[in-house]
């Protein structure tokens, strides 16, 4: 791979523009569209996000959760629709949300961020509870390998700010996230490791001014947020936040010209 993750993700971008669609086969997906609670029904719907999606958007994010309910058989149909992406050129996030000790976080960069790995993707989300240090084994791989990492930093959920917005020190845990992947992301003007903002924030609680990367914001739909919002809630820093939508897009399948229409719409 000859250009890093940060390359390739702002000359695609560029082109098909920021909006992130999310895979999530959820099981109430699945029933919605008419299809058993299989892994045929999986594989359905699965092959009808990849027909909307590869060309015509930037990034797609699979939840790995989704897939893993259906043990083995699930992580094959993940691992297909991962290569399939990649051949294709659609940059590939795997909202996968790890975080270990460092041998253990070390198999997962493995899994992950190596090439040539079956589930290996441009880049994932990591989880940084057990301290941004944890993280050390990922950061190195993906800069070595030209992939990206995403911080969780200020979730989307409702129930994120108990911890993320706690005193720590000086900062709010999620503001000391912010300091040290910005750290991790230096020298680099625009680095490998991006975070995770929920779209669903009524304001910004998190000082972002300074910040060197990629910005995540989930929520767009289902979870309530729209597009304008996120335009507003980020501000000048919006050029660098992949908004992101699953069920917003996900519900009007099975079809897939449906599926491509609300793209589009949601694109703007
Ligand atoms: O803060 C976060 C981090 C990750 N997610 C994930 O994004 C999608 C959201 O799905 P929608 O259907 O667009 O609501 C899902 O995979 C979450 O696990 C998030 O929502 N918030």
């Amino acid at each position: 791979m000859t250009e890093s993750f940060p390359e390739r993700l702002q000359s695609l971008t560029a082109e098909r523009g920021q909006l992130c669609v999310g895979i999530d086969p959820h099981l109430s997906v699945l029933e919605a569209w008419g299809l058993p609670a299989t892994v045929e029904g999986l594989e359905k719907c699965v092959r009808a996000m990849l027909d909307a999606t590869v060309g015509a958007v930037a990034v797609v994010k699979p939840n790995s959760a989704a897939f893993e309910v259906f043990g083995a058989a699930g992580i094959a149909v993940l691992e297909r629709a991962i290569a399939e992406l990649r051949e294709s050129g659609v940059l590939v996030l795997l909202d996968v949300k790890r975080g270990d000790i460092g041998i253990s976080m070390d198999d997962y960069a493995r899994a992950y961020l190596e090439e040539g790995a079956p589930l290996s993707v441009d880049a994932i989300t990591v989880n940084p509870f057990l301290g941004i240090g944890s993280l050390k084994p990922a950061m190195e791989r993906a800069r070595d390998n030209g992939r990206g990492l995403y911080v969780l930093c200020r979730t989307s959920n409702p129930e994120g700010g108990q911890v993320q917005t706690a005193w720590a020190g000086k900062y709010s845990v999620a503001e000391r996230m912010v300091q040290e992947v910005l750290e991790a992301n230096r020298p680099d003007i625009f680095g490998p490791f991006g975070l995770v903002v929920g779209a669903t924030l009524p304001e910004l609680d998190v000082d972002l001014a300074e910040f060197n990367g990629s910005i995540l914001a989930p929520g767009i739909g289902a979870q309530g947020a729209t597009l304008e919002g996120v335009r507003e809630l980020f501000g000048e820093l919006y050029p660098k936040v992949l908004p992101t939508a699953s069920r917003a897009v996900m519900q009007s399948g099975p079809d897939v010209s449906a599926l491509a229409e609300a793209i589009d719409a949601l694109r703007g």
